[in-house]
C-alpha cells in the first residue's frame, strides 16, 4: 500500500536540528512520507546562525509545481519562509494546500532573525486566513500582535486575537513561558480555549521543538486525524523527543531532539 505523502515548505537547518530536517525526520518516525519545498539555506548550528541565503521565490513556486503536480499531498507545513514575497507566493498556492499548519518562524531559539525585519503582518493578511492551524511561540505570537506575551493569560488573548485573521485553529505554544513546572500551549478553535500541558523536561537539547511539533501535527493531519487529536498526539511526540535526547551532549549549544529511530 502506498504511504500517505506530506510537504514541508521550509528552510534548511546544516546543523540537521531544526527547519526541513526537522520535518523530514518527524514525518518519517510518523511512517508519512516526507516531500520538501526549501525557501531558504542556513549556515546554522546548535550555537546560531551564521548565514541565511533565500532562494528565489520563484524557485520555491517551480518546487511547489513540481511536487503538486506529481504528489498526492495530504497535509501540509510551512516553517522559515524568510520573506514577505515568498509568504504572498505560497498563499498563492493555498488552495491545492490541503491541512496547512503555519509555523511562523521570525526567529531562532538564538535570537537570530529568520524572517525579514517589520514584514511579519504579511503572514496576519495573506497565509493565517488559509491556515487549519497556526503555531506561534510567545515571542512569534508578540511580534505579530505589537504587544508583550509573556504568560498563559496573554497567550489566551493573543490565540483569541490572531484567530481573528482567519485559521480555524491557533496554537500559542508555551515553551518559554517562565517559571512554569509544565509546558503548557494555548489552542483556541471554534470560540473555545483548551490548555494543551505536558511536564516540563529540563534539558539544553531544545533546538526544532517548534519545527517538531508543527512537522509532527501535519502529519498526523495527513494520516486523517481530527485537529485536537493530532494537536495531542504532536504534544506526545515532542515530549517523547525531548526526553529521548535529554542526556545527549551534540554541538555546543541547544542540541537537536530525538526523533524517530532514536525514540525507541
Ligand atoms: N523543555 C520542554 N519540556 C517539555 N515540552 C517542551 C519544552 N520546550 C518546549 N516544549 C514544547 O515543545 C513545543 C514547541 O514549543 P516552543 O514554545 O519551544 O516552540 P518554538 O519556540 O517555536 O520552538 P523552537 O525552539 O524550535 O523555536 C510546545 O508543545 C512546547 O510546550
Ligand atoms: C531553518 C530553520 N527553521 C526554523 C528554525 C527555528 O528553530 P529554533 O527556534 O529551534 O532555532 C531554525 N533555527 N532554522
Amino acid at each position: 500500500m502506498n504511504p500517505v505523502v506530506a510537504l514541508t515548505i521550509a528552510g534548511s537547518d546544516s546543523g540537521g536540528g531544526a527547519g526541513i530536517q526537522a520535518d523530514l525526520k518527524t514525518f518519517a518516525a510518523h511512517r508519512v512520507f516526507g516531500t520538501s519545498v526549501i525557501t531558504a539555506l542556513t549556515a546554522q548550528n546548535t550555537a546560531g546562525v551564521r548565514g541565511i541565503s533565500a532562494v528565489d521565490p520563484g524557485f520555491v513556486g517551480a518546487q511547489l509545481d513540481a511536487v503538486l503536480a506529481d504528489l498526492p499531498v495530504a497535509a501540509v507545513k510551512t516553517g522559515m519562509l524568510a520573506t514577505p514575497e515568498t509568504v504572498a507566493l505560497v498563499a498563492g498556492y493555498a488552495a491545492r494546500l490541503p491541512g496547512l499548519v503555519v509555523d511562523p518562524v521570525l526567529v531562532a531559539s538564538s535570537g537570530d532573525r529568520l524572517f525579514t525585519r517589520d514584514a511579519e503582518r504579511a503572514y496576519l493578511d495573506l497565509l493565517f486566513p488559509h491556515a487549519a492551524v497556526v503555531t506561534p511561540n510567545l515571542r512569534e505570537a508578540s511580534v505579530l500582535l505589537g504587544r508583550d506575551v509573556l504568560d498563559v493569560d496573554d497567550a489566551i488573548k493573543a490565540a483569541e486575537d490572531l484567530a481573528a485573521t482567519g485559521p480555524a485553529c491557533v496554537v500559542v505554544k508555551g515553551g518559554h513561558l517562565r517559571g512554569s513546572r509544565d509546558a503548557v500551549d494555548v489552542v483556541y478553535a471554534g470560540g473555545t480555549v483548551e490548555l494543551l500541558s505536558s511536564p516540563w523536561i529540563d534539558t539544553a537539547n531544545n533546538h526544532g521543538t517548534g519545527c517538531t511539533f508543527a512537522a509532527a501535527t501535519a502529519a498526523r493531519l495527513a494520516l486523517g486525524q481530527p485537529v485536537a487529536e493530532a494537536l495531542a498526539g504532536a504534544k506526545d511526540y515532542v515530549h517523547a523527543a525531548l526526553a529521548a535526547s535529554a542526556g545527549w551532549r551534540l554541538g555546543a549549544g541547544h542540541g537537536p531532539l530525538a526523533w524517530g529511530p532514536f525514540l525507541t
